[in-house]
């Protein structure tokens, strides 16, 4: 990532952009001659070190809200670790009807035999005497667990410059020994290649140590079962709530905004866990899969910033409320702020793992369900709760979207399920200003169902009432909200829903204004 040639004249650079700290020169006289051209590309970030962090980002400048941080190309991409069989050239899914000539992986066509992304495995795979050979499909199938760290050890020999930044990553490696995710990779992935694919130029170590790199820096990519790293942007640390978004593009290059103004010297930051969960959930994720404690302001406060997203209701007294004690980052106890009755970890464990599976089952019911786990709920969990959060999103959304269980359209929503789609949009947009400020993605989905909601109910409003007072500040509102739905979402990888809901909200919303225009 480092420059370390002359931005003007390629010769050794020992000079680097004071403000970037990214791009070098040979002398001053080159840097001033550069400028004109630099000023513009100048990185707004630096590449920060900490013996808490190790390396981080830090902005250059004050970067404003919506403003492109990083737009980076994958130093490689590559199936998920768990995957059904998918085409190494195109991340369909496959079902064996065609294979590879020259190595026998499945791909989906013969055009898919010539992309670049397949050279990796089908390089190495062909040491075997016959063909590689998958015969389980739609089904997870283990064999793919070895397809990204091949691509990944590929590149020793034949990108070295990839392979140098690979081998800067964070791998954690000394911490996954003896853990069972070594052992799954030992037998899935070491052995698999060494045993099966005959594969023997690289050592376990290496093996292992990519993948440690996968798992602590591969970035998920929305849709096609794809893991990609990427340089630049896995520099990236992690906070609760983070200052920043990533989307990536159909070439699958990932575009990291800054989601709030940022100023010059505060640390950039994303969220490598669903900044809607609650600490502990958030906290075993960053444990057990990026091997560090957050000790972020919000996880260290029992309160997660006044919301009581993981707190519990007391059994005891009217209003208390039960938290973690005495710290959310170490719980020995659970207790109430009012009356002090102690809970222990096990029995809170044990009712939150009982709720968890009754709101997994909610995934394919009738909306009434749902409805009913809140409000059976609410004598148990905080009316904010993280479990109840995640219930009102879905309802939030899929009030007035037609759908199985004779789910309505909008306009045909009795009235009380449409103030019902208000008030949940409402509520969990209070949390996602808190927990995703900014031009985050839930903010932008739940202001475009907000001003759904809103837009119907003036539809529904009688004709005299519409130009009163409150109907102009319900139109005014419901106006604003598709503004700003538009402008996040229209952020988002076309190849996201999101984005389709983005054009969606552009095209209301100049129905809208040519609607309004002809009134006036
Ligand atoms: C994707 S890497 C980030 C870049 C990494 N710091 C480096 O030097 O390559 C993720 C790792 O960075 C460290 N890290 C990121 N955010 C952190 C945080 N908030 N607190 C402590 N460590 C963090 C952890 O070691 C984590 O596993």
């Amino acid at each position: 990532m480092t420059a370390t040639k002359c931005a003007v004249c390629q010769s050794p650079a020992s000079q680097k952009c004071a403000k970037c700290f990214v791009t070098a020169y040979c002398s001053r006289e080159h840097q001033k001659q550069h400028w004109k051209t630099h000023r513009s590309e100048c990185s707004p970030y630096r590449v920060c070190h900490s013996a808490e962090l190790g390396r981080y980002l830090e902005a250059s400048r004050d970067i404003a809200a919506g403003e492109i941080i990083i737009r980076d190309t994958p130093l490689l991409v590559g199936p998920k670790q768990v995957t059904i069989p998918i085409c190494l050239g195109c991340f369909t899914p496959v079902d064996g009807s065609y294979s590879c000539t020259l190595c026998g992986w499945p791909l989906c066509s013969p055009e898919c035999e010539k992309i670049v992304l397949h050279y990796p495995e089908c390089q190495l795979s062909r040491n075997r005497p016959v063909k590689v050979q998958v015969n389980k499909f739609m089904q997870v199938n283990q064999m793919y667990e070895c397809i990204t760290p091949l691509r990944c050890l590929w590149l020793k020999e034949n990108d070295p410059g990839k392979w140098t930044t690979l081998n800067q990553m964070e791998s954690h490696l000394e911490r996954r020994v003896n853990t069972d995710v070594h052992e799954v990779n030992q037998a899935n992935v070491v052995d698999f290649m060494q045993q099966y694919l005959r594969i023997l130029n690289y050592s376990e170590e290496e093996i292992h140590r990519m993948c440690g790199v996968i798992d602590v820096n591969g970035f998920e990519i929305p849709g096609p079962n794809v893991i990609g790293l990427y340089g630049k942007a896995c520099l990236l640390e992690h906070t609760c709530i983070p200052n920043s978004s990533r989307t990536f593009d159909t070439h699958l290059n990932i575009i990291i905004r800054a989601t709030v103004n940022i100023s010059k010297g505060e640390h950039i930051t994303t969220s490598y866990t669903d900044p809607m969960w609650g600490t502990a959930n958030r906290q075993l994720h960053l444990r057990t899969s990026k091997y560090f404690k957050c000790t972020c302001d919000r996880c260290k406060d029992a309160t997660e910033m006044g919301t009581h997203l993981s707190s519990l209701k007391c059994s005891q007294c009217p209003s208390g409320l039960v938290l973690p004690s005495p710290t959310p980052l170490s719980p020995e106890a659970w207790i109430c702020g009012s009356c002090s009755v102690s809970l222990i970890l096990d029995q809170v464990d044990g009712y939150l793992k009982q709720t968890g599976e009754k709101l997994i089952c909610l995934k394919d019911s009738p909306l009434a369900a749902s409805e009913a786990f809140l409000k059976t709920t609410t004598t148990k969990l905080s009316d904010n709760h993280y479990y109840r959060t995640d219930v009102k999103l879905a309802l939030a959304q899929l009030y007035g979207r037609p759908g199985a269980h004779n789910r309505q359209e909008l306009k045909d929503l009795p009235k009380e399920l449409l103030e019902r789609k208000e008030t949940l949009c409402r509520e969990v947009l209070a949390l996602a200003d808190i927990f995703c400020p900014g031009l985050s993605r839930i903010r932008g989905l739940l202001k475009y169902e907000l001003q759904s909601s809103l837009m119907e109910k003036h539809r529904r409003l009688p004709k005299k009432l519409k130009t009163s007072a409150a109907g102009k500040a319900l139109m005014k509102e419901s106006v604003e909200l598709l503004n700003e739905a538009t402008v996040i979402l229209k952020m988002e990888s076309p190849m996201q829903d999101e984005y389709q809901l983005a054009l969606q909200a552009e095209s209301d919303l100049a129905n809208l204004q040519y609607a309004l225009g002809k009134k006036r």
